[in-house]
């Protein structure tokens, strides 16, 4: 990604980390055209709070139909601009018209509450409505999907939206875009703005016309939007970092765990906030697990995403590339063990992305490696005797999204989940695992807010409570 101008204007440029080649650009647009934008989804929103609920819902479906029809190309997209493996590409295209289809039915199940009053009459009912127009920000890791699971609720609510998308993916944005505009929705009524992030913050935070922020990305920048946007009492909800730990017991099927380590660990090559990876494992099987996990990471292959056998792609750009570099050269200057993976050669002029699976093992809690978010595929691992005190490890960590434990005693299964401190629990599954009709979302430095995306919940953040009074 980049910014290079053309004549007086910039464009915002969009490569294949796969191959580093330019794949498009989009132009950058102004502050009187973001203006434009929120003024003219403010006009569309008043066409659309006037359809009723359950035929928003009805739109909703027609968009989950108008992406299903769009499959093929929006797969190739995933693929080829956030260096998604055909696989986990056409997974998210799915996960997406799944999610379209689950919030499609809250437009029939908006509802609100009838209470008896004191008084025999007066009737008291209170209803949802929508906050207006709301301002959505959106990362690149999930550049599809995340972007739906927020507008579709907005929408279902009766809102409009202001959308920015990430730089590393506007060409998906701009073909969702394509799609909302080809659709039933009252026209302008979800608009896509291609700009810098800070700038759009700024704008959110100060244009009066944007009732709500809801934000995905790292902590650092939510935390930023957080501040910007308190000044008007706005409503604001952000799902940021997470550094999720996996906890492997004594009578673990380690076969299924190691193979569970790498669907949630190394899913888009560990770029998902819900990506494993700190692995508590206790020492009366660490060598088996330890021996477990290095083999099977040996078969998972790294190239090409586009190859069917492919289980990784690259990671989505230079910076992430440096940047997960760096943890692991951090990690070989700290001399952890080296379990496997480690810091080939930086990639030749020519050639993308790509970073090896690497696993440090008896990583100590104080090393950076097992504090801070990488983002990448380099998991760590903790060896413990005694569960409180992996518990006690596992929660001294400033994220709260996800977790998970491997066992079949149901002490220690309840026990963990009375103790974890996070907003996503997974007994035998992977910390990735989740599904649209279930509340996501996280605690700590992970959620600001406390709201909930998906599920029934998704749709709170985007209405406000009305009380009427009615005397006969
Ligand atoms: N937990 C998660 O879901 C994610 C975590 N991350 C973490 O963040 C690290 C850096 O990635 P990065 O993409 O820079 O993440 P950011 O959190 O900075 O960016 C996410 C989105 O926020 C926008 N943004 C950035 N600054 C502002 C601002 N001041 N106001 C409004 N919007 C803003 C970005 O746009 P723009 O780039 O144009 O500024 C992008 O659309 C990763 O290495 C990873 O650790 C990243 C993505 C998702
Ligand atoms: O895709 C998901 O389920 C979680 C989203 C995620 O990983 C992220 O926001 O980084």
């Amino acid at each position: 990604m980049g910014t290079t101008s053309i004549t007086e204007e910039k464009e915002m440029e969009t490569i294949n980390p796969a191959t580093k080649e330019k794949l498009g650009a989009l132009r950058i647009i102004n502050e009187k055209e973001i203006n434009q934008k929120i003024e003219s989804a403010e006009q569309a929103q008043k066409v659309w709070r006037k359809t009723s609920a359950p035929n928003r819902g009805d739109v909703l479906l027609e968009l989950a139909t108008l992406i299903e029809q769009e499959k093929e190309g929006l797969t190739q997209l995933l693929v080829d601009e956030a260096g998604k493996c055909t696989a986990q590409a056409a997974g998210e295209v799915d996960r997406t018209t799944s999610i379209l289809r689950f919030l499609a039915g809250e437009g029939a199940r908006l509802t609100g509450t009838t209470i008896p009053s004191t008084d025999i009459n007066i009737m008291a009912y209170s209803v949802q409505r929508p906050l207006g127009v709301v301002g959505i920000i959106t990362p690149w890791n999930v550049p599809l999907a995340i972007p739906v699971w927020k507008i579709a609720p907005a929408l279902v609510a009766g809102n409009a939206v202001v959308w920015k998308p990430a730089p590393q993916t506007i060409l998906i944005a701009e073909k969702l875009q394509e799609i909302f505009d080809a659709s039933s929705l009252p026209e302008g009524l979800v608009q896509m703005v291609i700009a810098p992030g800070p700038e759009v913050g700024k704008k959110f935070a100060e244009h009066e016309t944007i009732k709500a922020v809801s934000f995905t990305g790292s902590t650092d920048t939510g935390r930023i939007i957080n501040q910007m946007v308190a000044p008007r009492g706005i409503r604001f909800q952000a799902e940021m970092g997470g550094k999720n730990p996996f906890i492997i017991m004594p009578d673990a099927n380690l076969e299924r765990a190691a193979a569970d380590v790498i669907a949630g660990g190394l899913l888009d090559g560990g770029q998902r906030c819900t990506a494993t990876s700190r692995i508590f494992v206790h020492q009366s099987v660490h060598q088996a697990f330890r021996k477990e996990l290095t083999k099977q990471l040996a078969n998972v292959r790294v190239g090409n995403p586009h190859d069917a056998l492919s289980i990784m792609g690259p990671v989505v750009d230079e910076q992430q590339y440096r940047t997960v570099r760096s943890y692991i050269q951090s990690g070989i200057d700290e001399q952890l063990d080296l379990a496997f993976g480690g810091l080939p050669p930086a990639v030749e002029e020519n050639k993308g992305y790509f970073i090896q699976p690497t696993l440090f093992d008896h990583v100590t809690q104080e090393s950076k490696l097992a504090q801070e978010e990488i983002f990448g595929p380099v998991l760590v691992m903790i060896p413990f005797d005694d569960f409180d005190a992996c518990l006690e490890q596992a929660n001294d960590i400033r994220y709260g999204l996800s977790s998970s434990i491997y066992t079949q005693n149901i002490d220690w299964a309840l026990q963990y989940v009375e103790e974890i401190e996070s907003g996503l629990v997974h007994i035998n599954l992977p910390s990735a695992y989740s599904e649209p009709q279930m509340p996501f979302g996280g605690i700590k430095a992970t959620g600001i807010g406390g709201f909930r995306e998906l599920g029934q919940h998704a749709v709170s953040f985007y209405t406000e409570w009305k009380t009427i009074y009615a005397r006969k």
